[in-house]
């Protein structure tokens, strides 16, 4: 047993320029952990509450710190996050604040390895982890709440699943990224950049599919290995009085909206889409998977908020064969795990992932090796992405 010594709390910027929480954690034999919170913008309605930087560090500094130091064995991350849970006394971590539970949590699953000696993968995912690597999806073109004046779909993501390394994926993606700046230039369109660093072109989503269609293809051809793409629809975000709402298009019913994701699918061999519909609509989900599930992933982001209440409610329903995994959508690393191996035990294949949001912390990487999780969604280029991507490498290069 090695107890929690210290718990420092703070405000530090985040890749939008706003304030969020990192936490430092200490342990009596000198084992060191750092996290910090990543945010969203297009948030799911039943996601745990981000509390404002500095209210939700007051308020972890009243109950989760004094209920952690000296009392929680830094290695038992189990007894970490269920403390959370407790000081927080809430369903949704309004108490302390999802971002400052999240960060304590992060913060002190590090400390717990360098206390054991151990890669953080291999400290969250035990010995036998570590030799199944994610396949990152990278976000290449975007727009919806994460640019202004760009495609209606939030995501257009690269998605080289033939990669024979996590490194070799990682560098496709780049190329993926940086064959499309130059047909946007070709064909003379601005080429603005969005919250994770994708291109935020003034283009249609027709033309979007057609460049990345391409980019992925020539790439593809170029390495010699499949290189498919896939989508991020955030349709909660375009979903008003019972239509989706695309701008410089007509609207689409539910019905028009999953014929629509359907034909997307087989048009372009796509390889995964999330959050094809509303965050509520669990039948239009389950709809969509009997059409198209046996050939491409239907993922649940907001759908689920990385809630296993929520994802039982999926299985049960049929919704999806596909969660995204976000550990500040539910607060701890502990409840982000067992949403993965919930999913596993039914055939629901996890993607960990960022935030549009993020900082330079780089414990999803680790999430995802050491769960064995499918996929990564972790954006292509800016450093606070690049951050997470060298992480895998060096992961690749450890084990
Ligand atoms: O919708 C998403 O999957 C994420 C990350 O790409 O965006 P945000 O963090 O804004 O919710
Ligand atoms: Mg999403």
């Amino acid at each position: 047993m090695t107890l929690i010594t210290d718990i420092t709390l703070r405000r530090i910027l985040d890749s939008r320029g706003n304030a969020t929480v990192e936490a430092e954690v200490t342990t009596e034999d000198g084992g060191f952990g750092r996290g910090a919170a990543p945010s969203g913008a297009s948030t799911g309605e039943h996601e745990a509450l981000e509390l404002p930087a500095e209210e939700a560090i007051e308020k972890a500094e009243a109950d989760a710190v004094p209920a952690l130091v000296g009392e929680v064995d830094a290695t038992d991350q189990r007894a970490i996050d269920d403390t959370l849970h407790e000081v927080d006394g809430t369903d949704d971590f309004s108490g302390i604040g999802a971002n400052s539970a999240v960060a304590i949590s992060m913060a002190a699953a590090k400390a717990g390895a360098d206390e054991l000696g151990l890669p953080l993968f291999q400290h969250l995912g035990g010995t036998f982890r570590g030799d199944q690597f994610p396949t990152p999806l990278g976000n290449v073109v975007g727009g919806g709440e994460h640019a202004e004046e760009a495609t209606n779909i939030q995501e257009f993501l690269s998605a080289p699943v033939g990669a024979p390394s996590v490194t070799e994926a990682v560098f496709a993606n780049a190329q993926v990224h940086a064959r499309i700046g130059e047909l946007l230039e070709e064909k003379g369109v601005p080429a603005n950049k969005g919250d994770e660093g994708a291109w935020a072109p003034p283009i249609g989503d027709d033309e979007a599919f057609e460049i990345v269609d391409q980019a992925t293809t020539e790439v593809s051809d170029d390495l010699g290995f499949e290189i498919s793409f896939g989508l991020d629809m955030a349709a909660a975000e375009m979903y008003e009085d019972g239509e989706y709402v695309y701008e410089g298009e007509a609207n689409r019913s539910t019905a028009e909206q999953i014929d629509y994701v359907a034909e997307m699918v087989d048009e372009y061999d796509m390889a995964y889409v999330e959050d094809p519909l509303d965050e509520n609509d669990f039948e239009a989900f389950a709809e969509l998977t009997d059409r198209v599930g046996d050939r491409t992933l239907i993922c649940g982001d907001d759908l689920y908020v990385t809630n296993v209440e929520r994802l039982q409610d999926g299985i049960d329903k049929g919704s999806s064969n596909s969660i995204l995994i976000k550990p500040n959508q539910i607060g701890t690393l502990s409840d982000a795990v067992d949403a993965i191996e919930l999913g596993a035990e039914n055939g629901i294949v996890s993607a960990v992932s960022h935030r549009s949001g993020e900082t330079e912390d780089t414990t999803i990487a680790h999430l995802a090796v050491g769960a064995a999780a499918p996929y990564i969604k972790t954006g292509t280029v800016a450093g606070e992405r690049t951050a997470k991507l060298n992480e895998l490498i060096r992961i690749e290069e450890q084990v």
